[in-house]
């Protein structure tokens, strides 16, 4: 039986051109000029989060905030394809006060007092799979715990963090093991798309050596982006 809750989830997109600086020799390396490396590092950070999103959206997720100002997601030109008009969608205005703050925001908008999942958009190798396997491994570790989380594949970071009611996420730097003393529970699930998020270049390789989604593989041509899914 589905616990209330714990399939909603919080998503947070950064602004695309403040967002990924640690991939910006990535988007060198595809085009000369400054203009087109922009426009190609735009793109990568984009991708990544169409990617990620559609695999949100083929789980069992039953909401979805997502926490973002970034026109190309929240803007006039939106819905875009990979969001659609699915009724699972909640946009949320990102404060501008950085990565918690943004998170919180999300979690705020259902009132905060139930679970939730928060997953980070730079999983472009996510499968819908790996994240209800997660997602269910996590909601029985709540009956024990205040939280529980997926480390990344470095394991210093975070990439699902599922809490109850009164857990702060700490997201950022060392945030695993910050999420481990504050007594959330680490989740021990084989899910390489689940923790292999794409911070510096050679993470590009190597999500593309898992299988990534029609976005990520395109980079950096922009695909016609349908929202299907893998
Ligand atoms: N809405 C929102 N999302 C954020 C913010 N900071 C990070 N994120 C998201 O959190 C996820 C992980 O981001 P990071 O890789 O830690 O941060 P980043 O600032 O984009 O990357 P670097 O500049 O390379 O450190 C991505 O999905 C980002 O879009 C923020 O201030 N607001
Ligand atoms: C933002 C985080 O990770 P990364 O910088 O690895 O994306 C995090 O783990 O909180």
């Amino acid at each position: 039986m589905t616990e209330p809750g714990v399939t909603d989830l919080v998503v947070p997109v950064k602004e695309l051109r403040r967002a990924k600086t640690r991939l910006a020799a990535a988007s060198a390396v595809v085009a000369s000029t400054a203009r087109g490396r922009r426009a190609a590092h735009d793109d990568l950070a984009f991708a990544l989060a169409a990617d990620t999103l559609a695999a949100v959206l083929a789980s069992s997720v039953r909401r979805l905030a997502l926490v973002t100002s970034e026109p190309r997601v929240a803007g006039p030109l939106a819905p875009h394809p990979v969001v659609g008009n699915d009724p699972r969608v909640d946009l949320v205005a990102d404060p501008g006060r950085g990565l918690n703050a943004a998170i919180r925001a999300g979690i705020e908008r259902w009132g905060g007092s139930a679970p939730v999942g928060v997953l980070l958009a730079d999983l472009p190798a996510l499968r819908a799979a790996e994240l209800d396997d997660a997602l269910a491994a996590a909601r029985a570790a709540l009956r024990r715990a205040p939280a529980a989380f997926v480390a990344d594949h470095t394991g210093e970071g975070t990439s699902l963090l599922v809490l109850a009611p009164g857990f702060t996420p700490r997201f950022g730097p060392g945030s695993a093991a910050a999420h481990a003393a504050a007594g959330a529970v680490a989740l021990t699930g084989d899910w390489p798309g689940l923790r292999h998020d794409v911070d510096v270049p050679s993470d590009l390789d190597e999500v593309r050596a898992l299988g990534v989604g029609p976005a990520t593989r395109a980079w950096p041509e922009v695909p016609a982006l349908a929202g299907g899914c893998r």
